[in-house]
């Protein structure tokens, strides 16, 4: 049993894109649940809008319902001469209708006013109906261009992140540094568990990273924000996603990806490269028996996501073995071939 995250726990406690700094009171701790039950709702800033829509719509049926009902009984129906009065039915039903419509706006004021968790709790369980889908990414791809970056432990995809950024104008996101700064968050609530996560090369999640990364990508933008703000925002996401339903909940909720840049690269250089890392790393994963375990978890894992993209036609796939600046050219001459122009 891996534990899950309840929804309303990571809303209040990840540090936001838009309230950073505030800080929250502890709450509960997650319940224990299968890992895989993480489907996931609305983002905060928009989660009163579905919500409140649907209690609308369902109230307006009502209605409509209560109208249609209210015609077949009168259209059969030949009012009686002198006997009974209609006005204080009507004015029973007008109350009810006022009190009714009092009620769906409070109800959706107060979703409003606590912004900063979802309407919906994710199900628990395979036998729940699934929470409805966020209607729109927050950022669009006309104005954000996001390359997913993947690779193996240790393929190299920091070292090829940090060349595109500096030649190319790109903003770096390493998921695994967002968890490893919110593991060492004072306070954070999930400290722990990211620990636990990376320690044994698991797949923290998906709702703490791509809620950590829609976080960092809208600062980023923030930012940069100004006088004469930037038409365009590039990021590198850098080893994410790494699992199938990251993979759609980011691009979904958060940002469709231009492309996967796939850095490809044997597990014995991989292996190789990590422990000459660890002698100084100080990562908690760049030992022997944690590297065997995230090899494991790309193969079974995060292969299957590269798989469906490279499906897909989005994939540029780069071998990584050679010298740091040979994977360099190969990755710029690559991405100039798909990007062309925007390159
Ligand atoms: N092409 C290369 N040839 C030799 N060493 C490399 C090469 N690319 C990176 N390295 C070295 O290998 C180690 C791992 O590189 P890097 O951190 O970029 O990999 P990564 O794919 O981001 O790893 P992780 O997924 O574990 O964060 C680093 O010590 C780096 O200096
Ligand atoms: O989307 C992600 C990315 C990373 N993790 C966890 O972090 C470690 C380290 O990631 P690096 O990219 O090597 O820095 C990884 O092994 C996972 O445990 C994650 O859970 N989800």
């Amino acid at each position: 049993m891996q534990p899950s995250i309840s929804a309303r726990l990571l809303w209040r406690n990840l540090p936001r894109a838009a309230s950073r700094c505030t800080s929250s009171a502890p709450a509960p701790a997650p319940a224990s649940a299968p890992a895989s039950a993480s489907c996931f709702s609305t983002y905060a800033t928009k989660s009163a809008t579905p919500l409140s829509s649907h209690l609308l719509r369902s109230s307006r049926r009502a209605f409509q319902l209560q109208q249609q009902s209210q015609r077949a009984y009168s259209s059969s129906g030949i009012p009686p001469k002198g006997g009974i009065k209609f006005w204080p039915f009507l004015v029973i039903l007008g109350l009810c209708s006022g009190a009714y419509t009092l009620l769906v706006k409070q109800r959706a004021t107060e979703a409003a006013s606590a912004s900063k968790m979802p309407a919906v709790e994710p199900p628990k369980s395979s036998g729940q109906l699934p929470a409805p889908s966020k209607p729109a990414p927050t950022f669009s791809p006309d104005t954000t261009t996001v390359i997913f970056v993947l690779g193996g432990p240790g393929a190299g995809k920091g070292t090829q992140c940090a060349n595109l950024v500096q030649n190319h104008g790109f903003t770096h996101l390493s998921a695994g540094d967002l968890l490893r700064a919110e593991q060492d968050r004072p306070g954070s609530q999930f400290g722990q568990l990211i620990r636990d996560y990376i320690k044994d090369g698991l797949i923290v999640p998906m709702e703490v990273t791509v809620q950590l990364l829609e976080n960092a990508m809208a600062d980023t933008i923030r930012a940069a924000a100004g006088p004469s703000p930037k038409k365009e925002h590039r990021f590198l996401i850098d080893g994410f996603p790494r699992k199938m339903d990251q993979a759609f909940k980011f691009e979904e909720a958060v940002c469709p990806a231009r492309l996967v840049l796939f850095y490809d690269c044997p597990e014995a250089v991989m292996e190789a490269r990590l422990l000459e890392r660890g002698k100084t790393s100080g990562r908690s994963d760049d030992n022997a028996e944690s590297i065997r375990k995230r090899f494991r978890t790309f193969v079974d894992t995060s292969m299957p996501v590269v798989d469906h993209y490279d499906s897909q036609g989005r994939v540029v796939k780069v071998d990584a073995t050679a010298a740091p600046d040979v994977v360099y050219k190969k990755t710029v001459e690559e991405l100039k071939k798909k990007l062309g122009d925007k390159f």
